[in-house]
């Protein structure tokens, strides 16, 4: 569905390079959910912008929905869905109208494209909203509308830009509940740029982590977290020299990284805690030391970001996102 080679993007801004993209090698199967992470700046929108033909690359190839977006752009928008950050539908427009407007645009016939929005209302669970104007609608139905708008010529693939972003968490998980049905009940392919990374980690089957326009990873969110990061476990012991002498127990055998241990604890990273901890306790058990608290919490993406670059993501995505509309928009 999408096959990137050395795809890059370098703007020019105030006689100044930007290298928004470096040279991102990509392949999405029919079928995936894919979740492109990566802090403020990364160049996510940018690779999103070159694989819906917005915007040009500098340099190398993209092939999306089997279309060239080079040289076939108007080809790739037919095939695909792309769903932005703003609302899809007009104020006052009429979802069902608006719906028929933009899937006649696509060049369905009018019958065709009043079937296809009455199988999108109901999947998206927006049936009785039909008759209503855009405005009316709740956040996550107007949500769900832009969801049922990209839809609406049938693409096989499906980008969406942030499609959670300004939703409470169980509008969330509702918005969620849809897009998966949508993909149950048409096969479509999802691409997809979130913020939440517990949602990329619960939902994506896959992850892939941007960071200053590279590709930094590329898995399952389990496979990343085992290999990347690890669960981590604590320890406490009586006191410091105890908590030493744990720590060259766990040194021994656990396969422990990132060990820690000041003051009474002792704290490192293990792919795989639950299998680890019982043998750990039951080591120090074995060297006469006694544990007083014990712990363990599971592995996150932030944690693998930050094993991987060495910063944490939930804090460079929280932070103000102004950088780059300080830039004019300028010429590749
Ligand atoms: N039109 C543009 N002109 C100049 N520079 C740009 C333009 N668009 C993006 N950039 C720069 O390219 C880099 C990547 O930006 P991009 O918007 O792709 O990041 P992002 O990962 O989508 O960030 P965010 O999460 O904040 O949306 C940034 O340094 C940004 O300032």
């Amino acid at each position: 569905m999408i096959h990137t080679r050395a795809l890059t993007k370098t703007f020019t801004v105030k006689k100044q390079p930007v290298e928004a993209v470096r040279g991102v090698d990509l392949d999405v199967a029919k079928g995936e959910l894919v979740a492109f992470l990566g802090p403020n700046g990364a160049g996510k929108s940018t690779t999103l912008r070159m694989l819906t033909g917005l915007v040009e690359p500098t340099s190398g190839t993209a092939t999306v929905a089997g279309h060239d977006v080079r040289r076939d752009s108007a080809g790739v928008r037919r095939n695909i869905g792309y769903i932005g950050q703003g609302n899809a539908a007009g104020h006052y427009h009429y979802v069902r109208d608006e719906m028929v407007t933009q899937g006649c645009a696509y060049g369905l016939t009018r019958p065709a494209a009043r079937e296809r929005a009455d199988e999108l209302l109901e999947t998206l669970e927006l049936a009785g909203m039909g008759r209503r104007q855009s405005s009316t609608l709740s956040g996550g139905q107007r949500r769900r509308l832009d969801v049922a708008l990209g839809l609406m010529h049938q693409p096989p693939l499906l980008f969406l830009d942030e499609p959670s972003t300004g939703l409470d968490p169980q509008n969330r998980a509702n918005l969620w509940a849809h897009v998966l049905a949508v993909r149950e009940r048409f096969d479509t392919t999802l691409f997809l740029t979130t913020h939440y990374l517990e949602e990329a980690d619960e939902m994506a089957e896959r992850v892939v982590v941007i960071d200053h326009g590279r590709i930094i990873a590329d898995d399952t969110p389990g496979q990343l977290k085992s290999t990347l990061a690890g669960d981590r476990i604590t320890v406490g012991l009586p006191d410091a020299d105890a908590a030493a002498a744990a720590a060259r127990v766990a040194e021994r055998g656990t396969g422990a990284t990132e060990l820690d241990a000041t003051g009474p604890s002792v704290t490192f990273r293990v792919p795989d805690s639950e299998a680890v901890l019982p043998e750990y306790l039951r080591a120090l058990g074995e060297a006469g030391l006694t544990v007083r608290t014990a712990r363990m919490a599971p592995s996150t993406l932030d944690d693998v970001f930050l094993s991987l670059t060495g910063r944490s993501l939930r804090e460079e995505t929280e932070a103000p996102q102004d950088e780059k509309h300080e830039h004019e928009e300028v010429a590749a």
